[in-house]
């Protein structure tokens, strides 16, 4: 991947050093730490990249303890960086439902490491593709705090259309990658072809949200773009 795009948007590399050296790396839980290196090891640094960066993780950790969450939803799980750093965040009774097509990544790289934090007892994992899984969740009529979507872009609308009905009001969903690379903000032609489809399918959920009443949003520029929906009817 070219390096003009990578998955944060801020335009000095110093500053983003600046912010692990402050304000994520001297805190950050010796399990996330140990599973993002065992990621990098087992897929490469390049294919690494589609984990939450270190800063989103410890923001998603912030944002469950600030909605004062105990039921979260999670879709999009690879080896699990974004699970653990929620898991960490829930209290003892607190339970995540977490989804993704793919259990290969999860058990072979993340897990260990959700074992050894201590947290494996507050994951429901669920490998399915995430429209059948959320439709089940549904018909069962439960009810999350916070939900965290960083999966396959161009179905985000319709995930929000279930979602709008799994999640409390009050409670929060996020939206990753909302800006992707920042290339949102391009004319078309100076987007990289193999950015282009998931590129316009996050502008339509930008344009989407934007307009959602149900819901108070704010876009959050960490990593490469989070949206905060809070729904509030
Ligand atoms: C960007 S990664 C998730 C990264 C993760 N949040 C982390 O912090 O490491 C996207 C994940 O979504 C999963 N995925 C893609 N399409 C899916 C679908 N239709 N249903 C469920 N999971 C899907 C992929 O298998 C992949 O593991």
């Amino acid at each position: 991947m070219d390096d003009h795009y990578k998955k944060n948007i801020l335009q000095s590399d110093a500053l983003r050093q600046y912010i692990l050296e402050t304000s994520v790396y001297t805190r950050e839980h010796e399990k996330l730490k140990q599973l993002r290196e065992a990621t990098i090891e087992h897929y490469g640094k390049g294919p690494s990249r589609i984990m939450v960066p270190p800063e989103e993780g410890q923001f998603i950790y912030m944002l469950v303890k600030l909605t004062n969450a105990k039921k979260t939803l999670e879709v999009g799980v690879f080896t699990g960086f974004s699970l653990l750093s929620t898991a960490l965040a829930l209290p003892e009774e607190g339970q995540v439902t977490a989804i993704d097509l793919d259990g290969e990544a999860y058990e072979k790289v993340g897990l260990q490491f959700i074992r050894e934090a201590g947290v494996e007892h507050k994951i429901n994992f669920i490998q399915s593709d995430a429209m059948c899984a959320l439709n089940d969740i549904l018909n069962k009529g439960e009810q999350f705090d916070f939900v965290f979507v960083d999966a396959d872009k161009p179905n985000y609308i319709k995930y929000h259309e279930i979602l709008v009905k799994l999640v409390k009001v009050g409670g929060v969903i996020g939206y990753d990658n909302t800006l992707w690379y920042g290339t949102v903000a391009l004319p078309d032609e100076e987007v990289p072809e193999y950015l282009l489809v998931d590129r316009n399918a996050l502008k339509e959920l930008n344009n989407y949200l934007a307009s959602d009443t149900r819901f108070e949003i704010s876009q959050v520029p960490i990593g490469d773009g989070l949206t905060l929906c809070r729904r509030v009817e």
